[in-house]
């Protein structure tokens, strides 16, 4: 897909990755809606990049939990831009094990409502003219983390549905991909604010503490960087691509590589 003058919506693209995300669109020519349950940082967000970007990027208040306030994004997007979005990006998530009903409901949940709500308004079955859904995972959809086990289902999950989405042919015919970003450590509150969950052992938390401090953290840039290949490249549908450390970790940010269904088979 073309970027240049597509429309966007990015869900908690106030910060952090949703961040990068939403400055690498604008980069290439989009214009960007963030969608975001935090009004404030929202607003600062639009402010800084107004300065380069001018109206081609503003934000609405959304709690991705909350169906009408989806629904609404998308109509403030038709309003303001003249347009359907060609592009959503469902990156809000939080990585609380302790609250893990409020984890399911924003990683998992909320990316299916906002997904649907995106099918509706792009498919060319409604009148649409199609476009891309992306969803940030993590790496941790497709590796396990002893640390954050709720966490990590929901992102195994988005993968999975991701994977189900993208081979159906009636959202193909609708003009439709979809694809996730799997990025390992990246420089946000997210990785130091986790509520982690409180029975894994010693070597689990060293662990994570070890490998947490031992690579150059991702930034937010190297994962739209990630989903800019994931929108232009209309060969890729239902791909998990992860976005690591490289061989050592210090200096060779970033490497990217597609994540593969399992396809070990063992005789029984
Ligand atoms: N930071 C990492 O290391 C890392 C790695 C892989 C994947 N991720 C994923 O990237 C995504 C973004 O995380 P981040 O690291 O930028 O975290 P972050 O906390 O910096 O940003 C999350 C954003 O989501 C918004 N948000 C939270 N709940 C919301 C809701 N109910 N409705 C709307 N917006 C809401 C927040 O206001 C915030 O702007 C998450 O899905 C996370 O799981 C992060
Ligand atoms: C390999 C991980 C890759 C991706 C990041 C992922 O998407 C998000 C992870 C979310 C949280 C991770 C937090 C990790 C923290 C550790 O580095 C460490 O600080 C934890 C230390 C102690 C925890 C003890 C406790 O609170 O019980």
């Amino acid at each position: 897909m073309k970027i240049d003058g597509s429309v966007a919506i990015v869900t908690g693209g106030a910060q952090g990755v949703g961040r990068g995300i939403v400055e690498a669109l604008l980069g290439k020519g989009a214009k960007v809606c963030i969608a975001d349950i935090n009004k404030a940082t929202s607003e600062l967000t639009v402010k800084e990049l107004a300065e380069t970007y001018g109206d081609k990027i503003f934000c609405k208040e959304c709690d991705v939990t909350k169906d009408a306030e989806i629904r609404a994004v998308f109509g403030v997007v038709q309003d303001k831009f003249g347009s359907r979005a060609d592009i959503m990006v469902n990156n809000a998530g939080i990585c609380d094990e302790f609250d893990f009903a409020r984890c399911v409901a924003i990683n998992l949940e909320a990316q299916i409502r906002c997904t649907h709500a995106a099918v509706e308004s792009m498919g060319v079955n409604n009148g649409g003219k199609g476009g891309v859904i992306l969803f940030t995972a993590s790496i941790l959809g497709v590796i396990p983390f002893q640390g954050a086990p709720v966490y990590c289902a929901t992102k195994h999950a988005v993968v999975g549905y991701v994977r189900c989405l993208a081979s159906c042919p009636s959202y193909s015919q609708c003009g439709l991909r979809f694809n996730c970003i799997c990025p390992s450590y990246v420089d946000t509150p997210l990785i130091s604010v986790a509520e982690l969950s409180k029975n894994i052992d010693a070597e689990c938390i060293d662990a994570a503490i070890e490998k947490r401090n031992s690579v150059d953290l991702l930034r937010p840039s190297d994962v739209g960087v990630g989903c800019i290949k994931l929108i232009e490249d209309d060969t890729l549908n239902g791909k998990a691509l992860v976005v690591n450390h490289g061989d050592t970790g210090r200096g060779d940010v970033a490497v990217y590589s597609f994540a593969e269904p399992p396809t070990d088979t063992i005789k029984l």
